[in-house]
C-alpha cells in the first residue's frame, strides 16, 4: 500500500518536472530537438556521399562528382553550424531552468521545519538539487536529444551497412558490445564510489568553508588550531583521494586489456577488406565506406552508452530535486478569531524521541501583552520562541492565534551583507531613507549610524563589497533591535535582545522597546532579571515545564520560588 502511494507520488512529482520544463522552455526544447536530429542523418549522409564520391572519381562523370562534391560541403557546413545553434539553445534552455526552478524549490524550503538544517543528508540533498538546477537538468535533456541523434545515426548505417554485407554490421555490434559492456561497468563503479562519498565530500565543503572563511578564521588564529583542524581535512581528503586511487589503478588494468583486444578486433576487419578487395570481390569505394562507417558506427554506439550512463548520473540529481519537493511540509498554525492574542495548550516538544524538551506548556498570551519568560540554560525558552513563530511544529498539543504578523529577533540574528538600511527593513522595497532617519534621530543609542560612511546606504560586509564596513557585536544587534520596530508586525518575540548591548544603549533601547511596542505583542526572552519588570506577565521554565508564572512583584513574594532565587543570584553580583 505504502509503495504504490510513493510509486504514485513519484510519477506526481515526475509530470510536476516535465510540466514545469515544458511551460517554458517548449520552443527552445523543439529547437533542440530537431537541430539534434538533423545532425543525426548528416552523420550518415556524410559518409554515404564520400562513398559515391569514391566511386565517381574511378568513373569519368564530372559533373554528378562536382554536384556530389557541392553537397558534400553543405553537409560539412552543416555539421559545423548545427552544434554552434544548439549550444545558444542549450544556455537559453539553462537560464529559463533556472529560473523556473529556483523560485519553485526556495518556496518549498521556506515550507519546511528549521530543523532540516540539521540533517546531514538532507543538506547532501539540497546541495544535489543545486547542482540539478545550475546544470543537471538542462544536461540531462541535451543528453536526451544528443542521444536521438545519435540513435537515428546508428539505425540510418545499420541500414547502409546491411544494404552492402550483414557480416559488417554484426562484426561491428560485437565489437561495441565489447568496448561498451567495459564502459557501463566503470560508470556503475563511478556511481557506486561517487554515492558512497556524497557524506565525506560534504565534510570535505565544510572544512574547507572553516579554512577559508573569514568569520572563522579570528577564532582559528586565536585558539590556534589552525593545524589540528588542516589534519582533520586532510585525514577526510586523504580517504577520499584513496579510493579514487583504488578504483583508477583497477580500471586502468581493465581498459589497457579491452584497449588491446579492440585493437586486434579492427586490426582484423583490415585485413579482411583487404583480402576482399585483392580478390576483387568488394570495390575501393565499398573498402573506403565500410572503414568509415566502422569508425562512426562503433564510436556512435560509444557515444550512445556515454549519455545513457549521464543520463542516469543527471537523473539521480533530478531524484535528489524531486525529493526535496516531496519532504513534508510544515502544518501551517491555524487562524481563529479569539478576544487572547494568543494560547497554547498542553503543548509538547521533542527535537528526538528519547527528550522531551518541553512539556504541557499552557499559556495563554492576551492582546498587546507582555510576556518574559525566564530559565535557566536548556529550559526550552528559544524552543518555545520557535515554536510560537511557528518555525517548528509541536510534537503535541495545540496553538490558537490571531496574530496575522509576527516577527523575531533570535540570539544568532542575521547579519545580512547589504546595505545598512536594507538590514533594517529586508525584503521592504523601496525604503525611505527619512523614516529611518527620523526615527534614529531622537535615539542617542543609534548615532552610529550617521557617522556610518555613506549612512543608511553603507554596504555591510568588508569582504563582499570594496567599500564595505563592519561594525561592532552591539551595533549590529541595535539594526537587528530597529528591524523589530520599524517593520510592523503584531507580535515580536525577543530572544536574549539587549545581550550585547552596553548598559547606557540597553536601557536606551528598552525604552524605546516599551514605548513603540506598547501597542503589540511582546515575547521577551532574557536571563537579566531587569528587564523582566516591564513585564505584563513572568514566565519561568524550568527542564521543559513552566513552573511559575505571574508579575514580578507576584513572584517575588514567594521567597523560595525559582524566580525570587534567580533575582537573589544575580543581585549577589551588585552587592
Ligand atoms: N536542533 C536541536 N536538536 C536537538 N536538540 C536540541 C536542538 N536545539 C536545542 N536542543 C536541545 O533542547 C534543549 C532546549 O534548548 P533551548 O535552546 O530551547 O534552551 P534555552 O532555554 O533557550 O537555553 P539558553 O538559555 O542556553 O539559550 C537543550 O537541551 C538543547 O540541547
Amino acid at each position: 500500500m505504502f509503495a504504490r502511494n510513493d510509486s504514485i507520488k513519484k510519477r506526481k512529482q515526475a509530470g510536476w518536472c516535465i510540466r514545469m520544463l515544458l511551460k517554458s522552455n517548449l520552443f527552445v526544447i523543439v529547437g533542440i530537438f530537431l537541430f539534434q536530429s538533423i545532425l543525426g542523418i548528416l552523420q550518415t549522409a556524410n559518409v554515404v556521399i564520400t562513398q559515391k564520391i569514391v566511386k565517381l572519381v574511378q568513373q569519368p562523370d564530372s559533373e554528378r562528382l562536382i554536384f556530389f562534391i557541392c553537397i558534400w560541403g553543405v553537409i560539412e557546413i552543416l555539421k559545423k553550424t548545427a552544434p554552434s545553434l544548439t549550444e545558444i539553445l542549450g544556455l537559453r534552455l539553462q537560464a529559463q531552468i533556472f529560473l523556473t526552478f529556483y523560485k519553485q524549490v526556495c518556496d518549498k524550503l521556506h515550507r519546511l521545519s528549521i530543523l532540516k538544517y540539521d540533517e546531514s543528508e538532507f543538506l547532501v540533498r539540497l546541495e544535489r538539487t543545486r547542482r540539478a538546477i545550475d546544470e543537471k537538468i538542462a544536461d540531462y535533456i541535451r543528453q536526451i536529444f544528443s542521444l536521438i541523434s545519435l540513435l537515428i545515426t546508428i539505425g540510418s548505417l545499420g541500414v547502409v551497412l546491411s544494404g552492402i554485407s550483414p557480416f559488417y554490421l554484426i562484426y561491428f555490434i560485437i565489437m561495441s558490445v565489447l568496448q561498451n559492456t567495459i564502459l557501463i561497468l566503470n560508470s556503475r563503479d563511478t556511481v557506486n564510489l561517487f554515492a558512497n562519498q556524497d557524506k565525506k565530500q560534504h565534510k570535505e565543503r565544510y572544512y574547507k568553508e572553516l579554512l577559508q572563511n573569514r568569520t572563522y578564521a579570528k577564532e582559528i588564529r586565536s585558539y590556534d588550531c589552525y593545524k589540528w583542524l588542516i589534519g582533520k581535512r586532510l585525514k577526510n581528503y586523504r580517504s577520499i583521494i584513496h579510493e579514487h586511487l583504488q578504483f583508477s589503478k583497477k580500471w586502468s588494468i581493465i581498459n589497457i586489456f579491452t584497449g588491446m583486444l579492440l585493437y586486434f578486433l579492427e586490426g582484423s576487419i583490415l585485413v579482411i577488406l583487404f583480402l576482399q578487395l585483392y580478390n576483387q570481390t568488394i570495390t575501393a569505394d565499398i573498402v573506403i565506406l565500410v572503414i568509415q562507417a566502422q569508425e562512426l558506427f562503433c564510436g556512435t554506439i560509444f557515444s550512445c552508452v556515454g549519455h545513457i550512463t549521464s543520463l542516469r548520473e543527471d537523473f539521480s540529481y533530478i531524484i535528489s530535486l524531486l525529493q526535496i519537493m516531496n519532504e513534508k511540509e510544515m502544518e501551517e498554525v491555524k487562524h481563529c478569531i479569539t478576544d487572547n492574542g494568543f494560547r497554547m495548550q498542553n503543548i509538547c516538544y521533542s527535537y528526538n524521541s528519547d527528550k522531551c524538551v518541553l512539556k504541557n506548556i499552557d499559556l495563554t498570551i492576551h492582546d498587546k501583552e507582555k510576556i518574559a519568560i525566564v530559565g535557566r540554560n536548556g529550559s526550552g525558552k528559544s524552543t518555545l520562541a520557535k515554536i510560537v513563530m511557528g518555525l517548528l511544529e509541536p510534537t503535541s498539543g495545540k496553538i490558537i492565534v490571531n496574530t496575522n504578523k509576527k516577527m523575531a529577533i533570535f540570539q544568532d540574528f542575521s547579519k545580512f551583507y547589504l546595505t545598512v538600511k536594507e538590514n533594517i527593513l529586508p525584503g521592504v522595497i523601496n525604503i525611505e531613507n527619512n523614516k529611518i532617519e527620523d526615527f534614529c534621530k531622537n535615539n542617542r543609542g543609534l548615532d552610529f549610524l550617521f557617522e556610518l560612511p555613506a549612512g543608511l546606504d553603507t554596504h555591510l560586509g568588508p569582504d563582499l563589497y570594496e567599500d564595505g564596513i563592519d561594525l561592532s557585536g552591539g551595533e549590529w544587534q541595535k539594526i537587528s533591535i530597529l528591524r523589530a520596530l520599524l517593520m510592523e508586525a503584531d507580535l515580536v518575540v525577543f530572544d536574549e535582545p539587549t545581550a550585547a548591548l552596553d548598559p547606557l544603549s540597553e536601557r536606551a533601547v528598552f525604552q524605546e522597546i516599551q514605548e513603540l511596542l506598547k501597542d503589540k505583542t511582546v515575547i521577551i526572552i532574557t536571563h537579566r532579571i531587569g528587564l523582566t519588570k516591564f513585564a505584563d506577565n513572568i514566565v519561568f521554565l524550568e527542564k521543559g515545564e513552566i513552573v511559575e508564572n505571574g508579575t514580578y512583584e507576584k513572584l517575588l513574594t514567594n521567597s523560595h520560588g525559582w524566580f525570587k532565587r534567580y533575582c537573589y543570584e544575580q543581585g549577589k553580583w551588585y552587592v
